[in-house]
């Protein structure tokens, strides 16, 4: 019977993560808990049978406060019985090896979404009875370490402590030595593996785990490598356990990673491809080694670009004899892990080198052509096929890369295309390819920013260093803005000192914030010219996004380039992202103004809703509708541009009248759809305030919709002044007698007095997000925020804090009580079908809950 995991972490993100990776591994019922109280109220009412499934807890203090954890969490309901897996957060002064017992296994915060999963199920099985983690620990049952053996690429050879035989060794090492089982049983230790420098009883008496560099025997002689000791149980006696890591890429997933990473930060030139190429052939142990690139001119003989062989040269068989080449220029892929000597009947090369491992894989462009074919080989076969294999695929997409790059450098040069001081694509083929990139992006749906580069003050560096020093520059910054972004990014020269970048397939904002602070990170190292002279340059950027701020390349770069010059005005050296300024609205008021008038008759308004939840248990309880204007050539403006202006007009009226409606319907069909009564806040001008029709306005939207009163809360901010909003007091009084609720928007910004308060039939605060930001940072803020809470309280208001941006603003909220949140770090505003899909999931849970055992 399936009976839930608990997963409990303080911090939200960490919280997510955890409950991420057990989710997306298809366990369903899991309850997610700040701490040992919130998981309380999650489980109350719960009976202790059947115990939970699984327990994973973050611990962050020292050893008596995870004690302390630990006996809380056994007295949950069904809690008694549980494996329990802790986290390590970062900063815990916790040593992982004086765990409090009854914990089954612990990892870090960074391998939660890597190890989670795989730890659970080791303890699950351990739980039922079948072998427990094994060597890790000392004093477990004989066989318990025998999980160990199956998994991962480590070996592991089992010694007995009086005699130092080996007793038994993991299939690993059976495979990786290829010798047999028998050939290691019973053998001493000192003859299967070497130490360098340190004696084998010293190596055995160590307890703390250290690690020695080592040989292992092997069929072929030896693997270098390193081993470390565990004390454990063997059939009841006493008995040590020696991992042995091979440093061998082929074997070990690690090591293998430390060579791609190698490869793919070696730059594109030939000499570095060579040089990339000998790091694969002697790290994988190979004998044979080809890249080959398919003549794209018309000709017939594809073009070797590389080859490395172990032996004397033999007589190559030309190109167009070697079958195997042949077939993967043909786009098959051939992969024989020790059988390879069957091919050599076909193909000569094969039958010289007598390779008994070999593997060759087509190169493809970014259109999926093929392009070329790297071919390896190795006489014994290869190791690890489930290591091997995507090392080579890995490798053979980066001298796809080098391939392709080379190709449209060389085709660049020939058609003017391509930069010569910096080799980067000039302002010509960026435009091209920014076109070629929109429609993609169009078509898949996919957003990206463009950055426009500007380095400041590059015309002095010229004016006193001269001209080649300015080029050295270049190529530096060059170097700097390549290493800055993805292979799928693209950086050109647009001119003189200005760079463009397009950062693709961006999912969040934040990504492309990153990389923009990134890079003027970078660019602040000093950099050195060749006659010595240090040198520091800065760059200003600004950005805009594809489809958000324009639809077509000309408008992106104008916006991009915009916001560089934004960038400049607030002193250089830092980017800004492109909106449509306030200033911008001011300079071109008028225009504005008059596309404004028909911006709602030509559909260019759009509402969007941000959740507002309650503090403690963190479920949505209501959400507020922002109006969006999506101007044709502007793109998104916000509501804090255009809102004045409308105001100013008077259209916010049909404006004001028009977002009520469209929010109200959307709430009362989300409300059928999910049976969920969440309350709408829609934001009321003063200019509407003083509208004497205000009311029926209000009725009449309602009566069409058919939402609740009660649900809808009119948002106006505190600023209005009674005085200057005669019906204000009567036209609110009217509005809750309709059963409306009215908010007091950005509370704490005007001057309003307890007074004012007091006269004003509000039900809720909303706490301005000046103050909120501040939390943390500013004790005056702080101390604001705290009064404003206690005296809404006093008055029996409620109140909702705006801006909550991180966990720091929602700990202070909820140690002082606000009673709802609204903010980024529960969710941004969200289009109609993502606030959709955040109900849908919302529901999924829920119902999933239901289906628990009571
Ligand atoms: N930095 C930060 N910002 C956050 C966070 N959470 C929410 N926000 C932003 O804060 C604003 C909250 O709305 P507001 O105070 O009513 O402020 C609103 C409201 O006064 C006005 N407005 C929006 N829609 C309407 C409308 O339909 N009618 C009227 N009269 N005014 C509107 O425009 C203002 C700005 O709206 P938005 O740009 O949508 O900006 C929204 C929202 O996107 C956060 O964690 N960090």
């Amino acid at each position: 019977m399936n009976s839930g995991i608990l997963v409990v972490a303080a911090e939200r993100e960490l919280r997510r993560r955890l409950f991420d990776a057990l989710d997306q591994a298809g366990y369903p019922q899991i309850h997610s808990a700040r701490d040992v109280a919130h998981a309380a109220i999650l489980l109350e009412g719960r009976p202790p049978h059947p115990p939970l499934q699984l327990m994973v807890m973050v611990l962050s203090g020292d050893e008596r406060q995870a004690q302390s954890c630990l006996e809380q969490l056994r007295r949950l309901p069904g809690g008694a019985d549980t494996p329990l897996i802790a986290v390590l957060a970062e900063g815990a002064t916790l040593n992982p090896a004086e765990l409090p017992s009854g914990i089954a296994d612990w990892l870090s915060t960074a391998q939660i979404d890597t190890e989670l999963v795989a730890r659970w199920r080791r303890a699950q099985r351990s739980h039922a009875g079948q072998p427990k983690p094994g060597p890790a620990e000392a004093g477990h049952e004989p066989g318990d370490y025998h999980y160990v053996f199956e998994e991962a690429d480590s070996e592991w050879l089992i010694v007995d402590a009086q005699t130092n035989r080996l007793l038994e060794v993991s299939p690993t090492v059976v495979r990786h030595s290829r010798l047999h089982a028998s050939q290691w049983e019973g053998q001493p230790l000192a003859q299967v593996l070497r130490f360098e420098g340190i004696s084998i009883t010293q190596v055995l008496a160590d307890a703390n785990r250290s690690w020695y560099p080592c040989q292992r025997k092997s069929a072929q002689g030896a693997d270098v490598g390193q081993a470390s000791v565990r004390r454990i149980r063997h059939a009841g006696n006493d008995a040590l356990a020696l991992m042995f890591r091979s440093d061998r890429a082929d074997l070990r997933a690690e090591a293998a990673l430390t060579l791609l990473s190698r490869i793919f930060a070696s730059t594109s030139g030939v000499d570095a491809q060579i040089a990339a190429g000998r790091l694969l052939f002697d790290e994988l142990g190979l004998d044979y080694l080809a890249v080959w690139s398919a003549r794209h001119d018309g000709a017939d003989a594809p073009l070797q670009m590389l080859q490395l062989w172990s032996g004397d040269d033999p007589a190559w068989p030309p190109a167009q004899l070697q079958s195997s080449l042949q077939l993967v220029l043909g786009g098959k892929k051939l992969f024989y892990r020790t059988d390879a000597k069957r091919l050599a009947a076909v193909d000569p090369l094969l039958q010289q080198l007598e390779l008994a491992g070999f593997a060759g894989l087509p190169l493809y462009d970014e259109r999926h052509t093929i392009i070329g074919a790297m071919l390896a080989g190795t006489r014994k076969g290869f190791g690890e096929v489930g290591i091997i294999e995507p090392v080579l695929r890995c490798a053979a997409a980066r001298f796809a890369q080098v391939l392709e790059l080379g190709r449209t450098r060389e085709q660049g040069r020939a058609e003017g295309l391509v930069d010569a001081l910096t080799g980067l694509p000039n302002r010509l083929l960026f435009n091209d390819r920014l076109d070629t990139i929109i429609r993609e992006a169009t078509r898949n749906g996919e957003c990206f920013a463009v950055l426009f580069v500007d380095l400041d003050r590059f015309k002095a560096i010229n004016d006193t260093y001269g001209h080649d020093a300015g080029d050295q520059v270049l190529r530096v910054v060059t170097q700097r803005l390549c290493s800055s972004i993805r292979a799928s990014d693209t950086v050109a020269r647009y001119a003189g000192d200005e760079f463009t970048i397009v950062l693709r397939h961006i999912v969040k904002n934040d990504d492309v914030l990153r990389v923009a602070e990134k890079i003027v990170q970078v660019m602040e190292t000093p950099l050195c010219l060749d006659d010595g002279t240090e040198l520091q340059v800065t760059a200003s950027m600004g950005l805009s996004f594809f489809p958000d701020d324009a639809g077509d390349a000309q408008t992106l770069l104008k916006h991009a380039d915009e916001a560089m010059y934004s960038a400049k005005h607030h002193g250089r050296n830092n980017f800004q992202m492109y909106e449509v300024s306030p200033e911008y609205a001011k300079e071109h008021g008028m225009a504005l103004k008059s596309r404004l008038r028909h911006a709602e008759g030509n559909g260019e308004l759009r509402v969007v809703y941000q959740p507002q939840v309650n503090t403690e248990t963190e479920d949505i309880v209501g959400m507020e509708a922002l109006v969006r204007w999506e101007h044709p050539e502007l793109g998104l403006i916000s509501p804090a541009v255009f809102i004045p202006l409308a105001e100013e007009t008077g259209l916010i009226v049909s404006i004001g009248e028009w977002v009520m409606r469209t929010a109200c319907r959307q709430a009362k069909e989300w409300e059928q759809r999910y049976g969920l009564r969440l309350r709408l806040g829609v934001n009321l001008s003063a200019v509407q305030l003083m509208e004497p029709n205000l009311l029926e306005t209000v009725a009449s939207v309602l009566r069409d919709t058919g939402l609740d009163p009660t649900l809808l809360e009119m948002e106006i901010t505190e600023s209005i002044s009674i005085k200057a909003a005669p019906n204000l007091v009567e036209n609110l009084n009217a509005m809750h007698r309709l059963g409306c609720h009215i908010a007091i928007d950005d509370f704490g910004t005007g001057a309003a007095s307890l007074d004012y308060l007091r006269r004003l039939p509000a039900d809720r605060i909303k706490i301005d997000q000046s103050f909120v930001r501040n939390i943390g940072v500013d004790p005056d803020d702080e101390a604001i925020v705290r009064a404003t809470i206690e005296m809404a309280h006093r008055l029996k208001r409620a109140v909702v804090a705006e801006g909550v941006e991180i966990e720091q603003h929602m700990q202070f909220l909820r140690t002082h009580h606000c009673d709802e949140l609204q903010g980024y770090l529960f969710c941004r505003p969200l289009q109609p079908v993502s606030f959709d899909k955040l109900l849908a999931e919302r529901q999924r849970l829920l119902d999933v809950r239901e289906t628990m055992p009571a």
